[in-house]
């Protein structure tokens, strides 16, 4: 089954807040973002009725804990029959090894992709040096992207500013899923490596992350609508 190429953020307080935004949204057209907000709030039955719906759901949890836990964890997710879920790279191998093989278990047909976040793309290379990662944000990018691919996993998260470099070092089959997502009028909020939808595209993105730029908008429909429209 292939996944759309545009997911929208949906970082709402409240199931509410989250069916009116998902109430203008084409499931045929764009898949949703679930994360730690949302998900707090409304919890795995709200997101298991998007999938119902005919979304394609990204679970945006951003795991990072001991390898036992996230691998118990990734599999919580998938039981929720969403197509994306997440942890961060910075966890280690082991706990990204750990995560694979549980979902292995799963039937195909039942095993979301497993991404890693890289560099968050509201960080930059003091935001790395405050946290004593003395390196340019690409290096750290490929390192991490290294370091999931060797642990088997499907993709990582990554600014769409990396997605060439990924792609020529790791491959086009390693999946790339790129928030920092910004149209040219857009403000650029707390993100800090940013591209247009259509510099996205052309810099080979597998998937973009949209939130802000669209929930935030005067008319939220309008602005998908413009956005696929950039990118046809
Ligand atoms: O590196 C990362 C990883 C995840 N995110 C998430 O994507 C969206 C972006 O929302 P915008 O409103 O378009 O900025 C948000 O839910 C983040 O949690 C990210 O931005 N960067």
């Amino acid at each position: 089954m292939s996944l759309p190429s545009v997911y929208i953020a949906l970082d709402y307080h409240n199931r509410i807040q989250a069916d009116a935004m998902v109430s203008q949204l084409d499931p045929g057209k764009v898949g949703i973002k679930v994360g730690k907000e949302l998900f707090t709030t409304e919890g795995p039955d709200w997101v298991s009725e998007q999938v119902e719906k005919g979304f394609s759901v990204f679970l945006d949890l951003k795991f990072h804990d001991i390898p036992n836990t996230v691998a118990k964890a990734v599999t919580a997710a998938a039981k929720l029959g969403v197509d994306v879920v997440n942890v961060h790279a910075s966890g280690g191998l082991k706990m990204m090894q750990a995560a694979n093989a549980a979902l292995q278990e799963l039937p195909t047909d039942k095993r979301p992709l497993l991404i890693a976040v890289t560099v968050l793309t509201s960080m930059d290379e003091s935001d790395l040096a405050d946290i004593g990662i003395i390196v340019p944000v690409r290096e750290q990018v490929l390192r991490l992207a290294k370091l999931t691919q060797r642990a088997g996993l499907d993709g990582v998260v990554c600014s769409a500013q990396e997605a060439k470099m990924l792609h020529d070092e790791l491959g086009a089959a390693f999946k790339l899923m790129t928030p920092g997502i910004r149209p040219a009028a857009a403000q650029q909020d707390d993100q800090k490596r940013t591209l247009t939808p259509r510099q996205a595209q052309q810099a080979g993105v597998d998937f973009m992350v949209i939130g802000r730029p669209v929930t935030q908008a005067d008319n939220p429909h309008q602005a998908v609508l413009e956005i696929l429209a950039e990118l046809s």
